[in-house]
């Protein structure tokens, strides 16, 4: 298939993309490079191109004859999307306007859209499963549950097909150490407590520790990246023009803060320093996915459902690039 990857140069695009090519797919990237790495893809089929731009989505698909979309392209600070909603609203939302317009224009049937569990907001129900009330609690998890709905409407009138994984805690970098997580700035668990590690931060905050938990910090579902690229290879093959998936993709075992830490440990030899500090807003306390949609769904199952080994894949990358992209 021809398959154009918004965002295709960022952390999880850029895995997704080096399978896809692995199974001879035809993939070009279109990525703003705000926050995407040249080097985490192929410069050769980088269009570097903004979702606000519609001529220029447009071009791209026709100009490489686009048979289907992965889209990955978005703002992912959750805190900055409290600050700065319009910013957010503007980029993910009307930039999939665009994008799904560019689609219909150029007669580009599918879709697989990166959406998160975070439209599920405080959830009633652990594990997670897919027919759980979506009630964000930020505006960047609006943004996602808006493209969803967009989805679902322009499917119904206009055929598009879409399937919508809704991602838990992505993590972890390539099994073979050459690409990996570069966010700047970073805000995740894993890449922070790592760079405690390796000597670029004092110590790790954790933000609460009074939570309803067995050890009192948040529970999360740590799904490793290769596994989110099986499970977007398995939708962009599955999903067929007017049908929509909606899965959520994550292991079914969740992880405590205090977990990953004592996990970092463990993988690095180093002790990490903690200072135990209030609650970050808008954390629910235990988000962890039931898997069972993706598997009836997609035939997809997580294959690394052991924290500590998707720590270790993370730290093969940070030790080996320190300074991430960057050197
Ligand atoms: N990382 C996670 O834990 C997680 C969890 C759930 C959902 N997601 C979703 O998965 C997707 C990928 O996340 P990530 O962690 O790889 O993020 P990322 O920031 O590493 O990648 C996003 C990419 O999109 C590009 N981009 C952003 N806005 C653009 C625009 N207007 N035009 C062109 N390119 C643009 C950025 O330059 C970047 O390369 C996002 O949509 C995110 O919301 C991520
Ligand atoms: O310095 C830190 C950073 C994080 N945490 C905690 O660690 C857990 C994981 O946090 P983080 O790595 O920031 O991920 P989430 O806030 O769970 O959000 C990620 O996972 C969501 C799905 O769960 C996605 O929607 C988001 O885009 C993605 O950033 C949370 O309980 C945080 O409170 C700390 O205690 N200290």
């Amino acid at each position: 298939m021809k398959i154009l990857v918004t965002g295709g140069a960022g952390y999880v695009g850029s895995h997704c993309v080096r399978l896809l090519k692995s199974k001879g797919h035809d993939v070009w990237v279109y990525d703003n490079l705000l926050y995407g790495h040249r080097e985490a893809t192929d410069p050769a089929r980088l269009i570097v191109g903004d979702l606000l731009d519609q001529p220029a989505i447009e071009k791209a698909m026709r100009d490489h004859a686009i048979e289907a979309v992965m889209h990955f392209a978005a703002l992912c600070y959750v805190g900055e999307s409290v600050t700065d909603p319009a910013k957010y609203y503007r980029n993910n939302v009307v930039g999939t306007l665009n994008l799904l317009d560019a689609m219909r224009a150029c007669g580009v049937g599918k879709i697989v859209f990166s959406s998160t569990c975070a439209t599920y907001g405080v959830p009633q129900q652990v594990p997670i499963p897919e027919d759980h009330p979506q009630n964000p609690i930020s505006p960047y998890g609006f943004t996602k549950l808006a493209v969803e709905k967009a989805l679902e409407d322009y499917r119904a009138a206009y055929g598009i097909g879409y399937a919508a994984p809704r991602y838990f805690n992505a993590s972890g970098a390539s099994l073979d150490g050459s690409i990996g997580e570069d966010h700047d700035p970073e805000t995740h668990l894993i890449p922070l407590v790592l760079d405690v590690a390796l000597g670029k931060r004092d110590h790790i905050s954790i933000f609460g520790t009074d939570y309803p938990t067995p050890d009192g910090t948040c529970i999360r579902d740590y799904i490793h990246v290769e596994d989110l690229a099986t499970a977007h290879l398995a939708a962009i093959e599955k999903v067929q023009p007017g049908e929509a998936i909606r899965v959520n993709l994550g292991t079914g075992v969740g992880a405590s803060v205090r977990q990953v830490i004592t996990a970092c440990e463990e993988v690095t030899g180093k002790k990490i320093k903690t200072v135990e500090g209030p609650r970050r807003a808008g954390d629910p306390p235990e988000l962890v996915a039931n898997p069972q949609g993706a598997l009836d769904a997609l035939g997809w199952r997580a294959q690394h459902t052991s924290v500590k080994e998707t720590v270790a894949s993370a730290w093969a990358w940070h030790k080996a690039h320190p300074n991430g992209y960057a050197g």
